[in-house]
């Protein structure tokens, strides 16, 4: 589902080279999911991004449904990221001038797999059903970041990406989005990949990886 090779980076910045990812393998497969921890800094969103081809690699090699990114160009990227990720973030990233469910329709109608009936479950199952016409300024943290995990999941992706998805949310908020967000992962059969701070929020996944001075190293939760 998601194969890295070697993967290197290393950002310019005006105190001179800064090597963030040093030689990265990581084989991902359907139905997996797996946590990213790490210490601030340790390059955790920069490995999200350059999975999500949001950012290139200087070296190495990001395979999606057997899809090699460093064959396609930025447009067949933007392409790929709508047919086949879903992406959640920390901010919610949600269109404030859209209501509710032309939020969650956004991404599916994008891809062009619009499904009325998948659409209507999401709804149901996100917990905001009578609340289609809201705005997302009217939701509550918790439910907007509800409604950004089902526009992730909208066109039913194969590979889920998340930077700390419940960053953002009070605890009891935080294990409410949690759940919901495990549960249509196992719905979906999609694989996650999920950057988090919290071992509470690594534990019910189904590995455990840690980034250090630029490589992973496999861990038990
Ligand atoms: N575009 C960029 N240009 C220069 N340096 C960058 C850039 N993006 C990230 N960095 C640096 O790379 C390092 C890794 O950043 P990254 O955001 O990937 O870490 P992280 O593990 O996600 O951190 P946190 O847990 O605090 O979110 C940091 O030192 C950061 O300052």
């Amino acid at each position: 589902m998601l194969i890295l090779q070697q993967l290197h980076k290393t950002f310019s910045t005006p105190q001179g080279e800064l090597p963030v990812l040093n030689g990265i393998d990581l084989a991902l497969d359907q139905g997996e999911s797996l946590a990213l921890m790490g210490e601030s800094g340790s390059g955790k969103s920069t490995l999200l991004h350059l999975a999500a081809g949001l950012d290139l690699p200087d070296q190495g090699r990001i395979s999606i449904d057997g899809h090699e990114l460093s064959t396609l160009d930025e447009p067949a990227r933007a392409r790929l990221r709508r047919e086949h990720l879903g992406l959640v973030f920390q901010q919610f990233h949600l269109v404030p001038s859209l209501n509710v469910i032309d939020n969650l329709r956004l991404q599916a109608r994008l891809a062009g797999r619009e499904d009325a009936e998948w659409t209507a479950h999401l709804m149901a199952r996100l917990g905001l059903s009578g609340r289609e016409a809201y705005y997302p300024e009217q939701l509550s943290g918790g439910q907007q970041q509800r409604l950004a995990i089902g526009r992730a999941l909208a066109a039913r992706p194969r590979l889920l990406l998340a930077d700390e998805p419940t960053g953002n949310l009070d605890e009891q908020s935080a294990d409410t989005v949690l759940a919901l967000l495990l549960d249509l992962v196992k719905e979906t059969r999609c694989a996650l990949l999920m950057v988090t701070h919290s071992a509470r929020v690594a534990a019910p996944l189904s590995r455990l990886v840690r980034l250090h001075m630029g490589r992973l190293k496999d861990n038990a939760p």
